[in-house]
């Protein structure tokens, strides 16, 4: 039997990285994104492939649209086995710069956009009888306070203890919650934020994506490929045991 997963943010950068992955590992994969155009590229690509995807317009911060998303995908591929959590929004936010309207944007998507996924997810698992998994997107800026990121570490903060709450409430029905951790990953995302580094200190993007890999990664950058590769991993039977743990992926991969 094809499991499904479903990955949110899926149309590019991580996201598309996971969605590409998963496909790879055997999954029927929703691509599940804002952006209809990139999340239906992607899910088509999967498929001339030769694997199995179908694309979801979906803004996570809405409750209802992702709980008839999930049973969208659920109906399409006759399941539902993993949901990624991956969407998120990275603004560079100095404490001065920190307004309500952006606060209430960025922690509706990646604050009540994880919680919408895993309540969507698992009401699904329960529906069905899935011992379902959810995969949860932290970052070291989760783990570690990032300079001139206040409102993106709060929610990456968040996120961390969102999965340790749901795998302890949900230990008992075999259903696993994990969280991944990248480090530093040239995605859309990252160089908007070495932009900001850049522009504030009057130098290139370049600088800014050096000096703060630098500060935060000894200069280390993975690949969207990387990150994958641990999502793969929570994903797959190998994982079955753990829960409630957050994968670093900085140089490596090690539980936090
Ligand atoms: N790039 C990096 O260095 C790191 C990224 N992360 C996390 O990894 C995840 C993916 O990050 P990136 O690939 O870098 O981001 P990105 O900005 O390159 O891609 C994010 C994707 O999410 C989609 N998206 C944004 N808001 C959405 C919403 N409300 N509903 C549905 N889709 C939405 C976007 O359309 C885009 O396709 C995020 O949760 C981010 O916090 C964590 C650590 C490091
Ligand atoms: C965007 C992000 O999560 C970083 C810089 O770790």
């Amino acid at each position: 039997m094809t499991k499904v997963a479903m990955v949110t943010g899926g149309a590019q950068g991580i996201g598309e990285a996971i969605s590409r992955r998963l496909a790879a590992d055997g999954f029927a994969v929703a691509v599940a994104d804002l952006n209809e155009d990139k999340a239906s590229q992607v899910a088509n690509d999967i498929e001339r492939s030769g694997g199995k995807a179908m694309a979801v317009t979906l803004d996570v911060a809405d409750q209802q649209a992702f709980s008839d998303a999930v049973d969208k995908v659920a109906d399409h591929f006759g399941g539902f086995d993993v949901i990624v959590n991956n969407a998120g929004l990275g603004p560079t936010t100095p404490i001065e710069s920190i307004t309500p309207e952006l606060f209430d944007k960025v922690v509706h998507v990646n604050v009540a956009g994880t919680i919408w996924g895993i309540q969507a997810a698992v009401r699904k698992f329960r529906e069905n009888g899935t011992k379902g998994k959810i995969i949860n997107a932290t970052s070291q800026a989760g783990v570690v306070g990032n300079p001139n990121l206040m409102l993106y570490c709060s929610t990456k903060f968040a996120i961390r203890g969102i999965t340790q709450v749901a795998a302890r409430d949900l230990a008992g029905e075999g259903i696993t919650a994990n969280a991944y951790a990248p480090g530093i990953v040239k995605t859309p995302m990252m160089m908007d934020i070495a932009h900001n580094v850049g522009k504030n200190a009057g130098k290139s993007d370049e600088w800014g994506m050096s000096t703060f890999s630098k500060d935060i990664a000894l200069g280390r950058l993975s690949e969207p490929e990387d990150v994958a590769a641990a999502v793969s991993f929570l994903a797959g039977p190998d994982s079955d045991y753990i829960t409630g743990q957050t994968l670093i992926v900085d140089g490596g991969m090690q539980f936090q």
